[in-house]
């Protein structure tokens, strides 16, 4: 069994990938993926990132549709990843160049979205917009930062071209970025690290209030799932999943969710994570 961090990594990843590739087979998807685009390549990013969680997020909805309604919109999901591209106004506001622009200080003012998780990402070009990369996604993540939303998502500014950008917070990008006019053979690979850095930070966990851990169930009634709405259809693997993440469970703080009835082990280091069904301790 994995004796080392690489190792466990590994195995980390296996597991979220069995969450991810059955999850939500029952239940609707708690992840709303919400884009804004002129010429297209923003959307193409959300369907990436779409694709990528699967059934646990939506299909990708344009912004641009939503006038009116984005509160409700919004209110169908636990998490929000959000897209925009950027375009060079000449102010220093409202250059999503898409539907954004007329809701940030409008129809989202008054929306009561406190403690959603939200992750942005944002298409710039890096080369000809050196001095100006990407800055709309730094609004667009101020907006609902400035609504009491759980930011998630930062990406180190390592491997960009950019001289300088409003999307950057302390040290990182305020989201992932990308450029779909220089770069475009880094969009897949940074969109699959980016899903996995999300589900890392937890964006599959419910925003139910995180109770403590609660005391162990009766020992006699393991429960084949990762999580009320993943079953596996395999027992044998599911049993050998479990057994393995038993034995990796020292090092991870168990925070049950009664609303949910699931629980989130968050490793100590807060660098991973992951789901199982029930309350803590049924082994
Ligand atoms: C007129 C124009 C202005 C632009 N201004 C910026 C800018 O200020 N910063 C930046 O990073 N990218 C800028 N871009 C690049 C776009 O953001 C980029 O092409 C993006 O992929 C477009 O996304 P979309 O297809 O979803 O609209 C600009 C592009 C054009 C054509």
């Amino acid at each position: 069994f994995a004796t080392n961090a690489l190792e466990r990594a590994e195995l980390r990843k296996g597991i979220t990938t069995e969450i991810r590739s059955t999850i939500s087979l029952f239940a609707s998807p708690s992840i709303g993926i919400f884009f804004g685009t002129s010429t297209g390549s923003t959307e193409e990013v959300a369907r990436l990132i779409s694709a990528e969680f699967g059934d646990a997020s939506s299909e990708p909805i344009e912004i641009d549709g939503l006038k009116g309604s984005v509160g409700a919109a919004f209110a169908e999901y636990d998490s929000l990843v959000v897209g925009t591209p950027t375009w060079n106004t000449g102010a220093d506001v409202e250059r999503s160049g898409t539907g954004w622009d007329e809701i940030y200080y409008k129809e989202m003012k008054s929306l009561n979205i406190a403690g959603k998780k939200v992750a942005v990402f944002g298409l710039g070009d890096s080369v000809s917009y050196a001095e100006n990369y990407a800055d709309a996604s730094g609004e667009l993540h101020d907006v609902f930062q400035s609504l009491g939303c759980n930011m998630i998502g930062y990406t180190s500014q390592e491997g960009y071209q950019h001289k300088a950008s409003k999307a950057i917070r302390g040290e990182s990008f305020c989201g992932l970025l990308l450029d779909a006019v220089n770069e475009e053979e880094l969009t897949e690979e940074r969109v699959k690290n980016w899903v996995s850095k999300l589900i890392d930070e937890g964006i599959l966990e419910t925003t139910g209030k995180a109770e403590p851990a609660a005391a162990p169930a009766t020992p006699s009634s393991p429960k084949i799932k990762l999580a009320a709405t993943v079953v596996f259809e395999d027992q044998a693997l599911a049993e050998e999943i479990i057994s393995e993440v038993k034995k990796t469970r020292s090092g991870y703080m168990a925070h049950y969710n009664p609303r949910t009835d699931k629980t989130m082990w968050i490793k100590t280091d807060g660098r991973s994570s992951y789901v199982t069904a029930g309350a803590p301790g049924y082994e």
